[in-house]
């Protein structure tokens, strides 16, 4: 079985290895000739997967993308030819969370504006959007959800309206897919009218794609007003950011916030147990083994005294301010886009420390948040 996989993809030699023979390729440069005679293609949210791609193979098995969002995969053509499909619904998104959540005790510090003190908006209430809820649930700010679909769906928990939630919010979250059709589309979801409508320092995130938010009104919209803050991690036209909005914004990544070691890892493996059923063999892997342990042992934790000391722990799993330097410095072109993205791997989420003496004490709410209690 010959297997093509995006290079940036870790652990495929250890989950596929044995399954057949593995060619890395660049994602974003990969050829119809490369594909044509793999029996699965193992891709990242750069590959287009159409017509032009597939269309000179005949023996395809499997395709899987080791991502939540689908926007870059033609499901229906694959559908149409019989070649299952799998992508990674929720494995990257505690790490989506974990980094709205530090954006925003990040901004706090920077402003001196304490985020227990914030109203959240999180627009998208999937993985993602509960993922940053739960942070903030368990750090206990005030958040509320937009999420038009699954309220039709019946979703038990309680939704907002989207313009009201503009008036209403000093920090909103975006966790949508991108989409041009429906009832909900989210293709410049932000525009100028909803840009401008912000309410007076309010902070906007976006970690979900770029164009929900319109980037040029959003140039014009931040020029004219210096209250605004931003944090960008997706943008309009990536690889290629506008660079005239790269300076307005106050923490600036390429399209990580997904990339934790353990959602990377959590993803790979979601694609390996799709291929194992479509193939009809027994997964035997462990996802638990494919992690190496954090540089950190335990930590004694028994008080959290204020926001800087609670950014000081989350700094400890990932400072989020070292990815911003590198951004700045070389990554917003196109080649340092995606060549930050393909070096970028020492993050983990805040599993991967363990926290002695928060159990049961007054810092217990820090196992909410997802740290490690180890009694
Ligand atoms: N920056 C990054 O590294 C990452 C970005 N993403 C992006 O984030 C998106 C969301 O991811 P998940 O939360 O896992 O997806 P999800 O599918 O679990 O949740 C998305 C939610 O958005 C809702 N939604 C759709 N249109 C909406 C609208 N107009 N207004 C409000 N809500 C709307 C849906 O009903 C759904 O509940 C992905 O589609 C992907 O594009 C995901 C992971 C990592
Ligand atoms: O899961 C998604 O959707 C994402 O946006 C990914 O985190 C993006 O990662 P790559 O697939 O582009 O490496």
């Amino acid at each position: 079985m010959k297997i093509i996989a995006d290079e940036n993809m870790p652990y495929v030699d250890s989950l596929f290895g044995e399954l057949g023979e593995i060619e890395y390729v660049n994602g974003r440069t990969l050829t119809p000739e490369q594909v044509a005679d793999a029996d699965v293609l193992l891709v990242r949210s750069v590959t287009q997967v159409n017509e032009a791609l597939v269309s000179q193979n005949q023996q395809l098995k499997f395709v899987g993308s080791a991502t939540i969002g689908t926007d870059h995969v033609d499901k229906a053509l694959l559908a149409s030819r019989g070649i299952p499909f799998s992508n990674a619904p929720g494995c990257n998104a505690t790490a989506v969370g974990e980094y709205a959540f530090i954006a925003m005790l990040e901004l706090a510090q920077r402003y001196q504006q304490p985020l227990k003190n914030k109203r959240v908006a999180i627009i998208g209430a999937g993985n993602t959007g509960s993922a940053t809820a739960r942070c903030l649930q368990a750090y206990g700010v005030e958040y509320r959800l937009c999420d038009p679909l699954l309220a039709e769906q019946g979703d038990s928990r309680q939704f907002f309206d989207l313009d009201e939630l503009i008036a209403w919010a000093d920090v909103i979250s975006l966790h949508v897919p991108i989409t041009k059709e429906g009832d909900f589309p989210t293709w410049y979801l932000f525009d100028q009218k909803r840009l401008e409508a912000l309410k007076p320092d309010a902070w906007l995130l976006n970690c979900c794609r770029g164009e929900v938010i319109d980037n040029r009104a959003l140039i014009d919209v931040k020029q004219k007003r210096d209250d605004i803050k931003l944090v960008l991690d997706v943008w309009e036209g990536e690889p290629s950011p506008m660079l005239a909005l790269v300076p307005l914004v106050d923490i600036a990544t390429p399209h990580i916030a997904g990339y934790s070691l353990e959602g990377k890892a959590r993803g790979t493996f979601m694609l390996y147990e799709a291929l194992c059923r479509v193939v009809g063999i027994a997964a035997d892997k462990k996802l638990d083994s494919l992690l190496p342990s954090f540089f950190l042992d335990v930590i004694n934790v028994h008080e959290v005294a204020d926001e800087r000391a609670l950014l000081t722990l989350c700094r400890a799993v990932y400072d989020l301010r070292d990815d911003d330097v590198r951004f700045r410095q070389s990554g917003t072109d196109r080649l340092g886009f995606d060549k930050m993205r393909k070096n970028h791997r020492h993050r983990r989420e805040f599993s991967a420390l363990k926290l002695e003496n928060a159990k049961g004490s007054e810092v217990n709410w820090l196992s909410f948040l997802g740290f490690s209690n180890v009694g």
